[in-house]
This record gives structure tokens, C-alpha cells and sequence, in this order.
């Protein structure tokens, strides 16, 4: 099957030799081919230029896309899509003067969704948690990654991961599942972390691997959650069954935590709304991709990482949407970037690149995903009629997204 788009009135994101991430002031330069074509073949792009080298073919069907921007789809590297209910008391609770430390002190946050995560059948998480990867994918995100980390038991965890294991089965969007076992100590581990981070290692790490449920493991490593010992407890534990790390870090205090995860080579650190200079010194030069959400510090009005700073240093960022009932309710990339842009200081053309490529880098499917590049996934976002596609940013909150591509058939 040959789908050829004629007539884009600007391809962005086009890179033609394929490149795993982008740094620094690299991050600043979008590249755009103006007046283009876009060839696809079955799932993949196969061919792409301007109008004038358009191949003369009579394609199974043609799309003209006169006036509309056409991208790569969002790479969404952060989020906890799956889960039961919600949290808006808390919301009401917090507008009220309390904070997100002084609600889960009380045996609310995550404790609270992982109440009622266990009390709900895996069909029921299903149904839920469907609902909202069908909106992100209208949304225009192509590719998500999906942690668990609300079941905190035996079951529990294993449940989610494979209700994230069925809708990777039943979507056409590319999924990767981490396990987030230790997002936070269950009320009977209080006082026993060690035995949680057992039963965590020892019972549902072999399972895991048994089932294939995960591709990457996380930890909460914060003050009051994980400490940095445990963190990298839990990050040489994954290693041993092949899960490289993605660790939430640094989203209220700087612990040293980005200096264990360099030093396990975490594949990417997230949050990062504290971040001190040591912390960017040691993020130099490494694989470890920095993950700004920036949704959650618009949520719960807590500082954004400082990513003007971050760049000047020359360090990667990639933008994700985090996605979860406490902290982010909402999986809209297209608010993410429109944040990073106006909150954050940072370019569209930065944020395009952090919420594509280094998005796709951050859920290590950038060979694939994140680029306009021959080979790659036919994951498209085609836009309404714009000026500029600076337009997608200013105009936040209006939906600009006309259609979107999945593995080269269109999906809306
Ligand atoms: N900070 C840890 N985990 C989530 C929030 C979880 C929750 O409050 O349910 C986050 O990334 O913000
Ligand atoms: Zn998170």
C-alpha cells in the first residue's frame, strides 16, 4: 500500500541522516523542507523532498495537504496512563491551601489510586485507561510510554503491566511498559523498606521478566519516597533482568540523585524541577536523556525545569506529558510544547525537537520514531491550515491537529 502526500506546505522535522537525539544549541535548529512531498510504504516513510522531485506514480492513495504542516507524531516518554479513577478531591483540596506533600502524608496521592487500582478488575483498568490513550492518540501522540506504579503489590503491579501489555496489543500506537515498583511504600512497608524493595526484586522483578510484562524500570528517588541507596538497589536490580532505568528525580528536591543514575547509565532522569549546578555538570556528555514535564509543574504550581539553563550547558532535554491522576491529568503534547514555549523560554523549535526525537530517544525508540526519516514509522501529525508552525505553540489550547497517521494508515 502507497500513500504520497503532495502539496505540505512545510515538513518539519526532515533528517536525513538519521540522528539519535539532538543537544545544546543543536536543539534550536528544526529542519523543514517547504512546498513537499512525503512518500509512505505500507508502515514506513520511504521517500520525502520538495514538490519539484515528486515522483510520478500513481500511489493506492494521494493526500494533498496544500496549507497543512505535516510532523512527526509526539513521543510521549513519561506517562501513568494506566489507572482507576481519579484524584479531583485532592485538586479541590490543594486550591484550598494544602500541598501534594501534606495530601500524601495523609494516606492520599498515590496511595490513594493505589487503593483503588487494587480494588478494580484488570478489565475494568482496561476500559479506563483505553479511554485515555485513544484521546492522546487524536491528540497526535504516536508513540507512549506507560509505567505501572499504582498497584505497589504483588497483583497489583502485575495487573497493570499487563493491561499495558493488551493495549499494546490492541493500538496502533508503539508502547513501552516500565515497572514502577517503587513509587512509593505501601502503609504495611512503612517502617520495612527493605522489605518492600525485596518483595519488589525477588518476587516481582522474575515474574516481570517471566512475562515479558516491561522494558524499562523506574523509581520514585525523592525525599519521603525512595532515597538514592534504594534507587540504585532497585536500578542494578533491573539491570540484572535487562531493564535499563528511567528514574523520577529532582521533582521536589536535589539529592544527588542524577549523579547515581549517570553512574548506572539511566536512560533518561525525569522531572528535574530542582536542579542544581552539580546535578548539570554530571549529565554532561553521558547517554542519560533529560525529561521535563512540564504539565505537572503547571498542575501542582511547582517550580519548571530550568531548561534555558540546561541547553546553554548543552545538554539534551525531551518534553513529555506525565500523564497521571495526581499530578498531570491531561497526555496533551500539544499543551506540552505550548508550555515548554511560553513557562519554559524555550524555542518551538526546541520544543518540536524535545517532544519528537529526544522524546523517542528518552523511550530508546529513536532508530524508529521521532524523525521525517527514510525507514522510519509512518507516525504523522497533519495539520490544519497554518500560517507558521509557530502557530502550534501561540495558538494553545485550539486544536490544530487535522489528522493523524499510525503506521501509515490514517487514524482520524
Ligand atoms: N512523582 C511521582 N509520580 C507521579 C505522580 C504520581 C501521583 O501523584 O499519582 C509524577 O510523576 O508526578
Ligand atoms: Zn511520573
Amino acid at each position: 500500500m502507497q500513500t504520497l502526500i503532495i502539496n505540505i506546505k512545510e515538513l518539519l522535522q526532515v533528517r536525513e541522516t538519521p540522528i539519535a537525539k539532538v543537544s545544546g544549541s543543536e536543539m534550536a535548529i528544526l529542519p523543514t523542507i517547504k512546498n513537499a512531498f512525503l512518500l509512505i510504504e505500507n508502515d514506513l516513510i520511504v521517500a520525502f523532498g520538495p514538490m519539484e522531485d515528486c515522483p510520478k506514480i500513481n500511489a493506492d492513495k494521494t493526500i494533498d495537504a496544500a496549507g497543512k504542516m505535516i510532523l512527526p507524531s509526539w513521543c510521549d516518554s513519561h506517562t501513568h496512563i494506566v489507572y482507576v479513577g481519579n484524584r479531583e478531591q485532592e485538586f479541590v483540596d490543594r486550591i484550598n491551601g494544602l500541598t501534594y506533600e501534606e495530601i500524601a502524608n495523609r494516606g492520599g496521592g498515590i496511595l490513594n489510586s493505589a487503593k483503588k487500582l487494587n480494588e478494580a478488575s484488570e478489565e475494568e483498568i482496561y476500559n479506563q485507561s483505553k479511554k485515555r490513550l485513544e484521546e492522546v492518540i487524536q491528540q497526535g501522540t504516536g508513540a507512549v510510554e506507560i509505567k505501572s506504579g499504582y498497584g505497589l503489590t504483588v497483583d497489583g503491579e502485575l495487573k497493570m503491566l499487563r493491561v499495558i501489555k493488551k493495549l499494546a496489543a490492541d493500538y496502533p500506537i508503539t508502547i513501552k511498559a516500565t515497572f514502577l515498583g517503587a513509587h512509593a511504600f505501601p502503609l504495611v512497608y512503612k517502617e520495612n523498606h527493605v522489605g518492600y524493595i525485596d518483595l519488589l526484586i525477588t518476587e516481582i522483578l522474575p515474574k516481570i521478566a517471566e512475562e515479558k510484562l516491561a522494558d524499562y524500570i523506574d523509581a520514585f528517588c525523592e525525599t519521603g519516597y525512595f532515597s538514592v541507596a534504594e534507587t540504585e538497589r532497585i536500578m542494578e536490580a533491573g539491570k540484572q533482568y535487562g531493564l535499563r532505568s528511567k528514574i523520577h528525580v529532582n521533582q521536589f528536591t536535589a539529592i544527588n540523585g542524577i549523579a547515581a543514575c549517570v553512574k548506572h547509565n539511566a536512560l533518561s532522569v525525569d522531572h528535574l524541577e530542582i536542579v542544581t549546578d552539580e546535578d548539570i555538570e554530571v549529565l554532561k556528555n553521558t547517554e542519560t536523556m533529560p525529561v521535563a514535564l512540564p504539565s505537572c509543574s503547571y498542575f501542582i504550581s511547582i517550580p519548571y525545569t530550568p531548561a534555558r539553563k540546561m541547553i546553554t550547558a548543552g545538554l539534551p532535554l525531551a518534553l513529555a506529558s506525565d500523564f497521571n491522576p495526581g499530578t498531570s491529568p491531561s497526555g496533551n503534547m500539544n499543551f506540552v510544547v505550548a508550555t515548554a514555549c511560553i513557562k519554559m523560554k524555550m524555542t518551538p523549535e526546541e520544543a518540536i525537537n524535545a517532544a519528537t526525537i529526544n522524546g523517542a530517544y528518552a523511550m530508546g525508540i529513536s532508530e524508529t520514531h521521532g524523525s521525517i526519516t527514510i525507514g522510519k514509522k509512518a507516525n504523522l501529525i497533519i495539520t490544519k491550515p497554518l500560517n507558521s508552525f509557530y502557530e502550534l505553540p501561540y495558538s494553545f489550547g485550539t486544536d490544530l491537529i487535522e489528522q493523524v497517521m499510525l503506521n501509515g494508515k490514517l487514524v482520524s
